[in-house]
């Protein structure tokens, strides 16, 4: 069987760069097997795993419920996070070019750590999220201090249309001047999606200009739905 880096090493770089800056996102398609999606939703319930947990009513996110993994990560999210960062560093170092900021991302995950520890950044974020029915995720962005990634990814754990329906994970694209515009994006159990965490490049008559994206997801009319988020920078 192929392990996540193996997987990892088959995807079109330049085919996923295309696509992230063409639309701020990018499917790879049945990353996580489906045991390994369903032993991380079996995890659920084993604290110890977990550093916080929280109800999403209680501050008004959504509703359901997240936690986040503590450090040591589980093998499967810490190579995920390992593996896929090296390919999303130079698009998100090309972003900070075309904007004229001064940022620059290093090429390994493990520096970027060593940059939000020196930051006091250094509790983790990768986190599970469970929803029930009516169970959705207010549009938000995910930031945690001032060193962030400008992209995060999430893996479906469930199956869409059987284990639940709607739960649609959904993009914003705050247009400068302009009225926003909604992508809804459909992936199935074991595909990862790369996608903007706070803005983006987008080439106008003038050049380029940051759009700002927020994410979330649509109410879930049935079943339960599971997610599985990586954020390649940790928190304060
Ligand atoms: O459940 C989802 O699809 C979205 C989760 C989310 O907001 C995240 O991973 O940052
Ligand atoms: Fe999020």
């Amino acid at each position: 069987m192929m392990n996540i880096q193996q997987k990892i090493n088959g995807i079109n770089k330049d085919d996923l760069a295309a696509d992230l800056n063409r639309t701020g996102y990018a499917l790879v398609k049945g990353l996580l097997t489906a045991e390994e999606c369903d032993r991380l939703i079996g995890d659920y319930k084993t604290e110890s795993l977990y550093r916080k947990t929280v109800i999403m009513e209680r501050h008004q996110y959504g509703l359901g419920e997240y936690k986040y993994f503590d450090y040591p990560l589980p093998d499967v999210i810490q190579q995920l996070r390992e593996s896929i960062y090296p390919l999303l560093a130079p698009v998100a170092n090309n972003w900070m070019k075309v904007l004229n900021i001064e940022k620059q991302f290093p090429e390994q995950h493990k520096e970027l750590i060593e940059h939000c520890h020196k930051a006091g950044q250094v509790k983790p974020t990768p986190l599970i999220l469970q929803y029930g029915q009516s169970g959705y995720n207010a549009l938000h962005q995910d930031l945690y201090g001032d060193v962030f990634f400008p992209m995060q990814a999430v893996v479906l754990l469930s199956e869409a249309g059987s284990d639940f329906t709607g739960g649609e994970f959904v993009l914003v694209e705050q247009r400068p001047r302009a009225q926003s515009k909604a992508m809804v994006v459909n992936f199935a159990k074991g595909d990862l999606l790369v996608f903007t965490t706070n803005f983006r490049p987008v080439q106008g008559s003038r050049g380029y200009h940051r759009v700002n994206m927020r994410h979330g997801v649509s109410e879930v009319t049935s079943g339960s739905r599971y997610t599985l988020g990586v954020i390649f920078h940790d928190a304060k």
